[in-house]
């Protein structure tokens, strides 16, 4: 497919800015407008075809990649009455729910006065076992996790810790890190 570029340029991609550009590898040229001697009706019929398939690639990217997708992470205190009563701290956990909702409230309190992160927290505390990646749930999307965990976490801007949630699993407290 001609460019109706002049001997020796074609086009590239600009990933960062997501847009074409000129480049001529012999001289390591490089611009954002057509150079000199570009014949501009071949040039915009190559452009229209090189846009369709832009979009492919991009709609391929938001398919395969991060589109409406956070990431979190999260200290779990499960209960006796928590969907599995076990975790790697503890092979059968007896505290009531209203022990565990006394001890987060305490994480909260800590996490909130700023003498410890809800990451160093969770390492030791948190009776899921993503407690080994400092609570990092790694990204999710919508209907990826139970749903009170779901609306609690979508409805937290990066950076911000939800109020102590509670699941089937026990009680949370989630961090947006993404
Ligand atoms: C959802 N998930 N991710 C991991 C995980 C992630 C990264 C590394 C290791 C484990 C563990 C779990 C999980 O369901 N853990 C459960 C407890 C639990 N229940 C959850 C409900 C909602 C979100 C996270 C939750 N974690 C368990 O260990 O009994």
């Amino acid at each position: 497919m001609a460019t109706g570029l002049p001997p020796g340029w074609e086009v590239r991609h600009s990933n960062s800015k997501n847009l074409p550009y000129y480049f001529n590898p012999s001289t390591k040229e490089s611009r954002w407008e057509p150079p000199e001697g570009t014949d501009s009706e071949s040039l915009k019929h190559y452009m229209g075809q090189y846009h369709t398939a832009q979009l492919g690639r991009d709609g391929a990217l938001a398919q395969q990649g991060l589109e409406g997708k956070i990431r979190c992470a999260h200290l779990l205190v499960k209960h006796r009455d928590s969907r599995r009563a076990s975790s790697w701290r503890e092979a059968q956990i007896t505290r009531s729910k209203e022990e565990a909702r006394g001890i987060i409230e305490n994480y909260e309190n800590k996490i909130k006065s700023g003498s410890t992160s809800l990451g160093d927290l969770a390492t030791t505390e948190s009776d899921c076992s993503s407690a080994r990646k400092r609570g990092d749930l790694g990204f999710f999307g919508q209907g990826d996790m139970q749903k009170e965990f779901e609306e609690a976490s979508f409805a937290l801007k990066p950076g911000e810790i939800s109020p102590v949630i509670e699941t089937a699993s026990g009680l949370h407290l989630i961090e947006r890190l993404e």
